[in-house]
Protein backbone atom coordinates (compact mmCIF):
# COMPACT_ATOMS: atom_id res chain seq x y z
CA UNK A 1 0.00 0.00 0.00
CA UNK A 2 1.55 3.32 -1.27
CA UNK A 3 2.72 5.74 2.16
CA UNK A 4 -0.61 8.36 2.53
CA UNK A 5 0.73 11.72 3.39
CA UNK A 6 -1.90 13.35 5.90
CA UNK A 7 0.06 16.37 6.49
CA UNK A 8 -2.19 19.23 4.60
CA UNK A 9 -5.82 17.32 4.53
CA UNK A 10 -8.39 19.47 3.00
CA UNK A 11 -11.90 18.82 3.20
CA UNK A 12 -14.31 20.84 1.29
CA UNK A 13 -17.19 22.70 1.97
CA UNK A 14 -18.49 24.68 -1.38
CA UNK A 15 -20.39 26.79 0.77
CA UNK A 16 -17.27 28.18 1.82
CA UNK A 17 -16.33 29.58 -1.28
CA UNK A 18 -15.92 33.21 -1.37
CA UNK A 19 -18.73 34.51 -4.24
CA UNK A 20 -17.73 34.24 -7.79
CA UNK A 21 -15.01 31.34 -6.95
CA UNK A 22 -15.01 28.31 -9.02
CA UNK A 23 -15.31 25.32 -6.91
CA UNK A 24 -12.62 23.63 -9.19
CA UNK A 25 -10.25 26.01 -9.64
CA UNK A 26 -10.12 26.45 -5.36
CA UNK A 27 -9.44 22.73 -5.76
CA UNK A 28 -6.74 22.87 -8.20
CA UNK A 29 -5.28 25.62 -6.63
CA UNK A 30 -5.06 24.24 -3.12
CA UNK A 31 -3.54 21.47 -4.38
CA UNK A 32 -0.95 24.01 -6.27
CA UNK A 33 -0.49 25.34 -2.74
CA UNK A 34 0.63 21.69 -0.92
CA UNK A 35 -2.72 19.74 -0.10
CA UNK A 36 -1.75 16.40 0.56
CA UNK A 37 -4.96 14.51 0.61
CA UNK A 38 -8.56 15.39 -0.52
CA UNK A 39 -11.76 14.60 1.02
CA UNK A 40 -14.85 15.67 -0.96
CA UNK A 41 -17.59 16.83 1.61
CA UNK A 42 -21.27 17.12 0.35
CA UNK A 43 -23.68 17.39 2.67
CA UNK A 44 -26.85 19.14 0.78
CA UNK A 45 -25.81 17.45 -2.84
CA UNK A 46 -28.34 15.49 -5.01
CA UNK A 47 -26.76 11.92 -5.84
CA UNK A 48 -26.03 12.71 -10.09
CA UNK A 49 -24.22 16.04 -8.92
CA UNK A 50 -22.12 14.94 -6.07
CA UNK A 51 -20.92 11.99 -8.19
CA UNK A 52 -19.67 14.31 -10.86
CA UNK A 53 -18.43 16.94 -8.48
CA UNK A 54 -16.01 13.43 -7.10
CA UNK A 55 -15.39 12.31 -10.80
CA UNK A 56 -14.09 15.86 -12.06
CA UNK A 57 -12.23 16.10 -8.11
CA UNK A 58 -10.89 12.66 -8.48
CA UNK A 59 -9.41 13.50 -12.02
CA UNK A 60 -7.89 16.93 -10.55
CA UNK A 61 -6.14 14.96 -7.47
CA UNK A 62 -4.92 11.97 -10.07
CA UNK A 63 -3.23 14.75 -11.68
CA UNK A 64 -1.18 16.04 -8.55
CA UNK A 65 -0.84 12.43 -7.07
CA UNK A 66 -2.86 13.48 -4.16
CA UNK A 67 -5.24 11.09 -2.77
CA UNK A 68 -8.87 11.45 -2.82
CA UNK A 69 -11.43 10.37 0.10
CA UNK A 70 -15.44 10.64 -0.11
CA UNK A 71 -17.17 11.84 3.22
CA UNK A 72 -19.96 9.58 4.01
CA UNK A 73 -20.87 8.10 0.51
CA UNK A 74 -19.68 4.49 -0.09
CA UNK A 75 -21.27 4.51 -3.49
CA UNK A 76 -19.47 7.52 -4.14
CA UNK A 77 -16.34 6.76 -3.43
CA UNK A 78 -16.67 3.11 -5.81
CA UNK A 79 -18.18 4.80 -8.77
CA UNK A 80 -15.23 7.21 -8.93
CA UNK A 81 -12.94 4.46 -7.63
CA UNK A 82 -11.54 7.00 -4.75
CA UNK A 83 -8.06 6.24 -2.69
CA UNK A 84 -10.46 6.27 0.58
CA UNK A 85 -13.93 6.76 2.16
CA UNK A 86 -14.17 8.84 5.46
CA UNK A 87 -17.53 8.46 8.15
CA UNK A 88 -18.63 9.25 11.20
CA UNK A 89 -20.06 7.86 13.73
CA UNK A 90 -23.53 7.96 12.96
CA UNK A 91 -22.88 6.48 9.18
CA UNK A 92 -21.71 3.46 7.67
CA UNK A 93 -19.56 1.45 10.33
CA UNK A 94 -15.85 0.89 9.49
CA UNK A 95 -16.07 -2.96 9.66
CA UNK A 96 -19.39 -2.61 7.11
CA UNK A 97 -17.19 -0.38 5.03
CA UNK A 98 -14.16 -2.75 4.77
CA UNK A 99 -16.02 -5.21 3.58
CA UNK A 100 -17.84 -3.72 1.00
CA UNK A 101 -14.76 -1.59 -0.64
CA UNK A 102 -12.11 -2.83 -2.63
CA UNK A 103 -8.67 -4.02 -0.63
CA UNK A 104 -6.63 -0.52 0.12
CA UNK A 105 -9.35 1.24 0.25
CA UNK A 106 -8.13 4.04 2.99
CA UNK A 107 -11.29 3.92 6.04
CA UNK A 108 -11.26 6.92 8.71
CA UNK A 109 -13.54 7.70 11.26
CA UNK A 110 -14.46 10.92 13.27
CA UNK A 111 -13.91 10.10 17.00
CA UNK A 112 -14.43 12.95 19.89
CA UNK A 113 -13.61 10.22 22.78
CA UNK A 114 -11.27 7.72 23.94
CA UNK A 115 -14.60 5.14 23.77
CA UNK A 116 -14.99 6.36 19.82
CA UNK A 117 -10.86 5.36 19.39
CA UNK A 118 -11.28 2.26 20.88
CA UNK A 119 -13.81 1.43 18.35
CA UNK A 120 -11.78 2.81 15.39
CA UNK A 121 -8.93 0.41 16.74
CA UNK A 122 -11.06 -2.33 17.31
CA UNK A 123 -12.91 -1.66 13.73
CA UNK A 124 -9.56 -1.53 12.03
CA UNK A 125 -9.61 2.21 10.71
CA UNK A 126 -6.53 3.58 8.78
CA UNK A 127 -6.73 6.65 10.19
CA UNK A 128 -8.97 8.73 12.51
CA UNK A 129 -10.12 12.33 12.13
CA UNK A 130 -9.86 13.66 16.07
CA UNK A 131 -12.40 16.85 16.46
CA UNK A 132 -13.14 19.18 17.23
CA UNK A 133 -9.89 20.26 18.50
CA UNK A 134 -10.72 24.27 18.34
CA UNK A 135 -14.54 25.81 18.21
CA UNK A 136 -15.40 26.16 14.78
CA UNK A 137 -18.28 27.86 12.35
CA UNK A 138 -17.84 25.65 9.81
CA UNK A 139 -20.28 22.44 11.33
CA UNK A 140 -22.42 22.77 14.18
CA UNK A 141 -21.01 20.71 16.64
CA UNK A 142 -22.99 18.26 18.96
CA UNK A 143 -19.99 16.70 21.21
CA UNK A 144 -17.62 18.77 23.19
CA UNK A 145 -14.41 20.67 21.86
CA UNK A 146 -11.78 18.71 22.94
CA UNK A 147 -8.36 21.19 22.82
CA UNK A 148 -5.26 19.70 22.52
CA UNK A 149 -4.67 18.20 25.88
CA UNK A 150 -7.42 15.71 24.99
CA UNK A 151 -6.17 14.63 21.36
CA UNK A 152 -2.89 14.54 23.05
CA UNK A 153 -4.86 11.74 25.60
CA UNK A 154 -6.59 10.10 22.12
CA UNK A 155 -3.34 9.85 20.78
CA UNK A 156 -2.18 8.11 24.18
CA UNK A 157 -4.74 5.26 23.13
CA UNK A 158 -3.35 5.05 19.43
CA UNK A 159 0.38 4.23 20.66
CA UNK A 160 1.47 1.05 19.62
CA UNK A 161 -1.32 0.89 16.53
CA UNK A 162 -0.39 1.48 13.37
CA UNK A 163 -3.24 3.85 12.61
CA UNK A 164 -3.16 7.82 11.56
CA UNK A 165 -4.36 10.23 13.49
CA UNK A 166 -5.21 14.01 12.65
CA UNK A 167 -7.03 17.13 14.21
CA UNK A 168 -9.83 18.72 12.75
CA UNK A 169 -12.12 21.31 14.02
CA UNK A 170 -10.99 25.41 14.06
CA UNK A 171 -7.28 25.32 12.82
CA UNK A 172 -6.06 28.21 11.43
CA UNK A 173 -2.38 29.20 10.45
CA UNK A 174 -2.43 31.39 13.42
CA UNK A 175 -3.13 28.27 15.92
CA UNK A 176 -1.52 25.61 13.76
CA UNK A 177 1.79 25.30 15.38
CA UNK A 178 -0.06 25.31 18.99
CA UNK A 179 -2.19 22.13 17.34
CA UNK A 180 0.54 20.48 16.41
CA UNK A 181 2.94 20.56 19.54
CA UNK A 182 -0.02 20.46 21.84
CA UNK A 183 -1.32 17.82 20.59
CA UNK A 184 1.12 15.18 21.58
CA UNK A 185 0.99 12.12 24.00
CA UNK A 186 3.30 11.59 27.01
CA UNK A 187 4.98 8.79 25.03
CA UNK A 188 5.68 11.80 22.58
CA UNK A 189 2.98 10.38 19.98
CA UNK A 190 2.18 13.28 17.49
CA UNK A 191 -0.76 14.13 15.09
CA UNK A 192 0.43 13.32 11.30
CA UNK A 193 -1.66 15.62 9.98
CA UNK A 194 -4.29 18.29 10.44
CA UNK A 195 -7.48 18.92 8.38
CA UNK A 196 -8.84 22.20 7.42
CA UNK A 197 -12.24 23.16 5.90
CA UNK A 198 -12.80 26.80 5.97
CA UNK A 199 -9.14 28.27 5.75
CA UNK A 200 -8.42 27.22 2.32
CA UNK A 201 -12.02 26.49 1.11
CA UNK A 202 -12.63 30.48 2.11
CA UNK A 203 -9.72 31.99 0.99
CA UNK A 204 -9.98 33.48 -2.31
CA UNK A 205 -6.45 32.64 -3.32
CA UNK A 206 -6.69 28.84 -1.92
CA UNK A 207 -2.85 28.39 -2.95
CA UNK A 208 -1.61 30.89 -0.59
CA UNK A 209 -3.67 29.70 2.23
CA UNK A 210 -2.41 26.36 1.71
CA UNK A 211 0.99 26.93 1.10
CA UNK A 212 1.17 29.00 4.44
CA UNK A 213 -0.12 26.16 6.19
CA UNK A 214 2.01 23.54 4.51
CA UNK A 215 4.87 26.04 5.31
CA UNK A 216 4.44 25.96 9.09
CA UNK A 217 3.96 22.18 8.70
CA UNK A 218 7.20 21.22 6.98
CA UNK A 219 8.87 24.22 9.21
CA UNK A 220 7.63 22.16 12.41
CA UNK A 221 8.83 18.85 11.14
CA UNK A 222 12.13 20.41 10.10
CA UNK A 223 12.56 21.66 13.65
CA UNK A 224 13.16 17.71 14.53
CA UNK A 225 10.91 18.96 17.65
CA UNK A 226 9.29 15.71 17.69
CA UNK A 227 12.71 13.78 18.23
CA UNK A 228 13.30 16.51 21.05
CA UNK A 229 10.69 16.77 22.72
CA UNK A 230 12.91 16.11 26.41
CA UNK A 231 16.26 16.87 24.96
CA UNK A 232 17.05 20.50 26.33
CA UNK A 233 20.73 21.68 26.97
CA UNK A 234 22.29 20.65 30.31
CA UNK A 235 25.47 22.75 29.44
CA UNK A 236 24.41 25.32 32.10
CA UNK A 237 27.03 26.33 35.05
CA UNK A 238 26.79 28.97 37.34
CA UNK A 239 29.29 30.88 35.37
CA UNK A 240 26.99 30.61 32.03
CA UNK A 241 23.53 31.41 33.60
CA UNK A 242 25.20 34.42 35.50
CA UNK A 243 26.78 35.83 32.18
CA UNK A 244 23.29 34.73 30.68
CA UNK A 245 21.15 37.11 33.27
CA UNK A 246 23.85 39.64 32.71
CA UNK A 247 23.39 39.96 28.85
CA UNK A 248 19.58 40.04 29.79
CA UNK A 249 19.88 42.71 32.08
CA UNK A 250 21.61 44.93 29.58
CA UNK A 251 19.28 43.35 27.05
CA UNK A 252 15.77 44.70 28.92
CA UNK A 253 17.53 48.44 29.21
CA UNK A 254 18.48 48.67 25.61
CA UNK A 255 15.51 47.52 23.85
CA UNK A 256 12.82 48.03 26.64
CA UNK A 257 10.73 45.48 25.58
CA UNK A 258 6.86 45.77 25.63
CA UNK A 259 5.35 43.79 28.66
CA UNK A 260 1.47 42.85 27.66
CA UNK A 261 0.23 41.90 31.36
CA UNK A 262 -3.27 40.75 32.31
CA UNK A 263 -2.78 40.36 35.84
CA UNK A 264 -4.38 40.90 39.24
CA UNK A 265 -6.52 44.10 40.90
CA UNK A 266 -4.58 44.53 43.36
CA UNK A 267 -1.04 44.63 42.07
CA UNK A 268 -1.82 46.12 38.60
CA UNK A 269 0.06 49.26 39.95
CA UNK A 270 3.01 47.68 41.16
CA UNK A 271 3.87 45.26 38.78
CA UNK A 272 3.64 48.50 36.19
CA UNK A 273 6.03 50.15 38.32
CA UNK A 274 8.31 47.32 38.32
CA UNK A 275 8.40 46.57 34.85
CA UNK A 276 9.48 50.17 34.33
CA UNK A 277 12.27 49.96 37.02
CA UNK A 278 13.59 46.96 35.66
CA UNK A 279 13.69 49.16 31.91
CA UNK A 280 10.95 47.17 30.06
CA UNK A 281 7.53 48.73 29.05
CA UNK A 282 4.09 47.62 30.56
CA UNK A 283 0.77 47.43 28.95
CA UNK A 284 -2.17 46.27 31.56
CA UNK A 285 -4.58 45.79 28.55
CA UNK A 286 -7.25 43.35 29.05
CA UNK A 287 -10.11 43.60 26.48
CA UNK A 288 -10.47 40.97 24.29
CA UNK A 289 -10.77 42.77 21.36
CA UNK A 290 -7.10 44.52 21.08
CA UNK A 291 -5.45 41.47 22.43
CA UNK A 292 -4.17 40.92 18.37
CA UNK A 293 -2.80 43.83 18.03
CA UNK A 294 -1.25 43.94 20.69
CA UNK A 295 0.49 40.19 20.25
CA UNK A 296 2.40 42.06 17.15
CA UNK A 297 4.00 44.10 19.28
CA UNK A 298 4.03 43.03 22.07
CA UNK A 299 8.42 41.45 23.86
CA UNK A 300 6.10 38.96 26.29
CA UNK A 301 2.57 38.25 27.78
CA UNK A 302 2.55 37.84 31.37
CA UNK A 303 -0.98 35.94 32.34
CA UNK A 304 -2.07 36.24 36.57
CA UNK A 305 -5.67 34.54 37.18
CA UNK A 306 -5.08 36.19 40.45
CA UNK A 307 -8.83 38.12 40.51
CA UNK A 308 -10.42 36.49 37.80
CA UNK A 309 -13.60 37.73 36.29
CA UNK A 310 -15.54 36.12 32.29
CA UNK A 311 -14.45 39.39 30.91
CA UNK A 312 -10.64 39.17 31.72
CA UNK A 313 -10.72 34.91 31.06
CA UNK A 314 -11.94 35.63 27.34
CA UNK A 315 -9.33 38.39 27.42
CA UNK A 316 -6.12 36.18 28.44
CA UNK A 317 -7.84 33.29 25.76
CA UNK A 318 -7.62 35.61 23.30
CA UNK A 319 -4.67 37.12 24.41
CA UNK A 320 -2.71 33.82 24.57
CA UNK A 321 -3.85 32.05 21.42
CA UNK A 322 -2.29 35.79 19.69
CA UNK A 323 0.96 35.12 21.54
CA UNK A 324 1.48 31.68 20.11
CA UNK A 325 0.36 32.59 17.09
CA UNK A 326 3.19 35.66 17.14
CA UNK A 327 5.51 32.76 19.05
CA UNK A 328 6.14 35.74 21.57
CA UNK A 329 6.53 34.27 25.42
CA UNK A 330 4.00 33.26 27.83
CA UNK A 331 4.24 33.51 31.19
CA UNK A 332 1.37 31.69 33.41
CA UNK A 333 0.96 32.70 37.23
CA UNK A 334 -2.01 30.48 38.25
CA UNK A 335 -3.00 32.11 41.62
CA UNK A 336 -4.93 30.24 43.74
CA UNK A 337 -5.43 27.35 41.32
CA UNK A 338 -6.16 24.82 44.34
CA UNK A 339 -8.05 27.28 46.03
CA UNK A 340 -11.64 26.79 43.75
CA UNK A 341 -12.79 24.68 41.53
CA UNK A 342 -13.70 27.79 39.18
CA UNK A 343 -10.06 28.28 39.17
CA UNK A 344 -9.37 24.82 38.58
CA UNK A 345 -11.14 24.76 35.85
CA UNK A 346 -10.18 28.08 34.23
CA UNK A 347 -6.54 26.92 34.55
CA UNK A 348 -7.56 23.82 32.79
CA UNK A 349 -9.28 25.94 30.26
CA UNK A 350 -6.15 28.21 29.54
CA UNK A 351 -3.56 25.39 29.42
CA UNK A 352 -5.47 23.55 27.07
CA UNK A 353 -5.92 26.68 24.84
CA UNK A 354 -2.23 27.88 24.59
CA UNK A 355 1.27 26.77 25.40
CA UNK A 356 2.78 28.98 28.28
CA UNK A 357 6.62 29.29 28.12
CA UNK A 358 6.76 29.55 31.53
CA UNK A 359 4.72 28.50 34.42
CA UNK A 360 5.11 30.42 37.96
CA UNK A 361 3.62 29.47 41.55
CA UNK A 362 4.07 28.94 45.04
CA UNK A 363 4.22 25.68 46.12
CA UNK A 364 0.54 25.24 46.62
CA UNK A 365 -0.21 26.76 43.26
CA UNK A 366 1.63 23.99 41.67
CA UNK A 367 0.99 20.94 43.62
CA UNK A 368 -2.59 21.72 42.50
CA UNK A 369 -1.45 21.95 39.10
CA UNK A 370 0.57 18.43 39.30
CA UNK A 371 -2.23 16.80 41.45
CA UNK A 372 -0.24 16.54 44.59
CA UNK A 373 -1.94 16.32 48.17
CA UNK A 374 1.67 17.28 49.23
CA UNK A 375 1.13 21.01 50.40
CA UNK A 376 -2.52 22.94 50.59
CA UNK A 377 -3.16 26.25 49.87
CA UNK A 378 -4.89 28.81 51.97
CA UNK A 379 -6.67 31.06 49.59
CA UNK A 380 -3.47 32.23 47.12
CA UNK A 381 -0.85 31.02 49.63
CA UNK A 382 0.95 27.46 50.24
CA UNK A 383 0.46 26.47 53.89
CA UNK A 384 3.16 24.12 55.97
CA UNK A 385 6.73 24.09 54.83
CA UNK A 386 6.42 22.90 51.16
CA UNK A 387 7.81 20.14 49.24
CA UNK A 388 10.24 17.04 50.99
CA UNK A 389 12.24 17.32 47.93
CA UNK A 390 11.03 20.55 45.57
CA UNK A 391 14.18 19.85 43.19
CA UNK A 392 12.82 16.76 42.35
CA UNK A 393 8.90 17.89 42.82
CA UNK A 394 9.45 20.99 40.04
CA UNK A 395 11.74 19.17 37.48
CA UNK A 396 8.77 16.36 37.56
CA UNK A 397 6.14 19.50 36.72
CA UNK A 398 8.15 20.91 34.41
CA UNK A 399 8.47 17.28 32.11
CA UNK A 400 4.67 16.57 32.76
CA UNK A 401 4.38 20.23 30.99
CA UNK A 402 6.49 19.46 28.51
CA UNK A 403 4.66 16.15 27.31
CA UNK A 404 1.66 18.71 26.52
CA UNK A 405 4.05 20.03 24.45
CA UNK A 406 6.67 19.24 21.56
CA UNK A 407 8.40 21.63 21.70
CA UNK A 408 11.69 21.84 23.07
CA UNK A 409 11.69 25.17 24.16
CA UNK A 410 8.66 24.47 26.68
CA UNK A 411 7.75 24.63 29.51
CA UNK A 412 9.74 25.96 32.38
CA UNK A 413 8.15 25.81 35.88
CA UNK A 414 9.21 28.50 38.67
CA UNK A 415 8.22 26.92 42.28
CA UNK A 416 8.75 30.25 43.74
CA UNK A 417 9.21 30.61 48.23
CA UNK A 418 11.74 31.60 50.34
CA UNK A 419 14.39 29.42 47.86
CA UNK A 420 13.14 29.52 44.26
CA UNK A 421 13.45 26.21 42.23
CA UNK A 422 13.89 26.76 38.75
CA UNK A 423 13.48 23.82 35.91
CA UNK A 424 13.12 22.99 32.53
CA UNK A 425 12.62 19.39 32.74
CA UNK A 426 16.11 18.55 32.92
CA UNK A 427 18.05 21.13 34.96
CA UNK A 428 16.91 22.42 37.96
CA UNK A 429 18.60 26.28 39.41
CA UNK A 430 17.95 26.54 42.72
CA UNK A 431 18.38 30.56 44.15
CA UNK A 432 18.57 31.52 47.38
CA UNK A 433 18.48 34.98 46.94
CA UNK A 434 15.46 37.28 48.66
CA UNK A 435 14.62 39.00 51.77
CA UNK A 436 11.26 38.20 54.60
CA UNK A 437 9.70 41.53 53.92
CA UNK A 438 8.92 40.48 49.89
CA UNK A 439 6.79 38.53 52.07
CA UNK A 440 5.11 41.22 54.36
CA UNK A 441 3.98 42.99 51.19
CA UNK A 442 0.79 42.22 48.80
CA UNK A 443 1.75 40.68 45.14
CA UNK A 444 5.85 40.14 45.31
CA UNK A 445 4.92 36.93 43.74
CA UNK A 446 2.94 38.70 41.15
CA UNK A 447 5.44 41.33 40.49
CA UNK A 448 7.82 38.50 39.83
CA UNK A 449 6.00 37.28 37.33
CA UNK A 450 6.18 40.53 35.70
CA UNK A 451 10.09 40.45 36.26
CA UNK A 452 10.08 36.94 34.53
CA UNK A 453 8.08 38.08 31.48
CA UNK A 454 10.65 40.91 30.97
CA UNK A 455 14.02 38.90 30.85
CA UNK A 456 11.64 36.24 29.13
CA UNK A 457 11.00 39.20 26.12
CA UNK A 458 14.57 40.00 26.35
CA UNK A 459 15.73 36.28 25.70
CA UNK A 460 13.32 35.79 23.21
CA UNK A 461 14.64 39.00 21.10
CA UNK A 462 18.16 38.25 21.98
CA UNK A 463 17.64 34.78 19.86
CA UNK A 464 19.03 34.22 16.16
CA UNK A 465 15.79 32.40 14.19
CA UNK A 466 18.05 29.33 12.75
CA UNK A 467 16.39 27.25 10.11
CA UNK A 468 15.68 24.47 12.83
CA UNK A 469 13.86 26.83 15.42
CA UNK A 470 10.77 28.21 12.70
CA UNK A 471 8.84 25.30 13.90
CA UNK A 472 9.17 26.26 17.38
CA UNK A 473 6.52 28.11 19.62
CA UNK A 474 8.96 30.22 20.85
CA UNK A 475 12.50 30.86 20.68
CA UNK A 476 14.97 32.42 23.16
CA UNK A 477 15.93 30.53 26.14
CA UNK A 478 13.17 30.82 28.61
CA UNK A 479 15.17 28.82 31.33
CA UNK A 480 17.34 31.93 31.67
CA UNK A 481 14.53 34.80 30.99
CA UNK A 482 12.70 32.87 34.36
CA UNK A 483 16.53 32.49 36.47
CA UNK A 484 16.79 36.38 35.71
CA UNK A 485 13.32 37.82 36.54
CA UNK A 486 13.56 35.93 39.47
CA UNK A 487 17.51 37.19 40.35
CA UNK A 488 16.46 40.59 39.65
CA UNK A 489 13.17 41.05 42.02
CA UNK A 490 15.09 38.65 45.34
CA UNK A 491 18.23 40.98 44.47
CA UNK A 492 17.02 44.27 44.71
CA UNK A 493 15.15 43.12 47.42
CA UNK A 494 17.69 41.85 49.86
CA UNK A 495 19.37 45.74 48.33
CA UNK A 496 16.07 47.66 49.48
CA UNK A 497 15.81 46.07 52.78
CA UNK A 498 18.87 47.00 54.01
CA UNK A 499 18.68 50.64 53.06
CA UNK A 500 18.47 53.67 55.49
CA UNK A 501 15.11 54.85 55.06
CA UNK A 502 13.19 51.44 55.08
CA UNK A 503 11.36 51.02 58.16
CA UNK A 504 9.23 48.43 57.19
CA UNK A 505 7.08 46.96 54.39
CA UNK A 506 5.64 50.74 53.70
CA UNK A 507 8.89 52.10 52.82
CA UNK A 508 10.17 48.77 51.20
CA UNK A 509 8.23 48.54 48.14
CA UNK A 510 9.58 52.43 46.85
CA UNK A 511 12.90 51.46 47.96
CA UNK A 512 12.50 48.04 45.73
CA UNK A 513 11.55 49.92 42.83
CA UNK A 514 14.47 52.16 43.24
CA UNK A 515 16.83 49.19 43.80
CA UNK A 516 14.87 47.66 40.60
CA UNK A 517 15.91 50.56 38.44
CA UNK A 518 19.51 50.57 39.75
CA UNK A 519 20.14 47.27 39.45
CA UNK A 520 23.55 46.78 37.44
CA UNK A 521 25.92 43.93 36.03
CA UNK A 522 28.33 43.97 38.94
CA UNK A 523 25.48 43.52 41.39
CA UNK A 524 24.25 40.66 39.77
CA UNK A 525 27.50 38.83 39.50
CA UNK A 526 28.25 39.74 43.37
CA UNK A 527 25.17 38.67 45.10
CA UNK A 528 23.93 36.02 43.02
CA UNK A 529 23.36 32.89 44.64
CA UNK A 530 22.65 30.28 42.73
CA UNK A 531 23.20 26.44 42.37
CA UNK A 532 22.63 24.52 39.49
CA UNK A 533 21.69 21.17 39.61
C1 LIG B 1 -10.73 14.16 8.57
C2 LIG B 1 -12.12 14.31 9.04
N1 LIG B 1 -12.39 14.21 10.35
C3 LIG B 1 -13.65 14.36 10.79
C4 LIG B 1 -14.66 14.61 9.92
C5 LIG B 1 -16.08 14.73 10.38
O1 LIG B 1 -16.84 13.72 9.80
P1 LIG B 1 -18.35 13.41 10.29
O2 LIG B 1 -18.30 13.13 11.73
O3 LIG B 1 -18.87 12.39 9.39
O4 LIG B 1 -19.08 14.76 10.06
P2 LIG B 1 -19.36 15.39 8.65
O5 LIG B 1 -18.08 15.71 7.99
O6 LIG B 1 -20.09 14.37 7.88
O7 LIG B 1 -20.14 16.62 8.97
C6 LIG B 1 -14.35 14.72 8.56
N2 LIG B 1 -15.30 14.94 7.65
N3 LIG B 1 -13.09 14.56 8.15
C1 LIG C 1 -16.10 18.78 9.07
C2 LIG C 1 -15.76 18.93 10.49
N1 LIG C 1 -15.76 17.88 11.36
C3 LIG C 1 -15.47 18.25 12.58
C4 LIG C 1 -15.44 17.34 13.73
O1 LIG C 1 -15.28 17.80 14.86
O2 LIG C 1 -15.56 16.15 13.49
S1 LIG C 1 -15.16 19.88 12.74
C5 LIG C 1 -15.43 20.12 11.10
C6 LIG C 1 -15.34 21.43 10.43
C7 LIG C 1 -13.93 21.98 10.44
O3 LIG C 1 -13.94 23.11 9.69
P1 LIG C 1 -12.89 24.29 9.87
O4 LIG C 1 -11.57 23.81 9.48
O5 LIG C 1 -13.42 25.35 8.94
O6 LIG C 1 -13.01 24.74 11.29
Amino acid sequence: MTLIDYSLYLVTDRKLLPPGKDYFESLEQSLRGGVTIVQIREKDTDTAEFLDIALRSKDLCDRYKVPLIVNDRLDIALAVQADGLHVGQRDMPVSVARKLLPANTIIGVSCNNLQEIEKAIQDGADYVGIGAVWATTTKDLDKPVIGVRGVGEMLQRLDGTSIKAVAIGGIKSQNLLRTLHGSVSPNNHALDGVAVVSEIMGSLIPEQAAARLSELISSFKRSGCIHKALSVSSDYSVTTVIDGVVDLLNCVRERSPLIHQITNNVVIAQSANATIALGASPIMATTVQEMEDLAKIHGALLVNIGTLVPTAYEGMMAAGTFANARRKPVVFDPVGVGASEFRKKAVGGLLNTWQSSVIKGNAAELAALAGSNEVQSKGVDSVGSGFKDPVSFVRNVARKERKHSISSSCCVVVLSGKIDYISDGTNVAVLENGHELLSKMTGSGCISGSCIASYCAAAMSKAQMAEEDQGKMVIGDMFLGAIGGILALTISAELAAVRDDVKGPGTFFPALIDELSLLSSRIIRERARIQIL
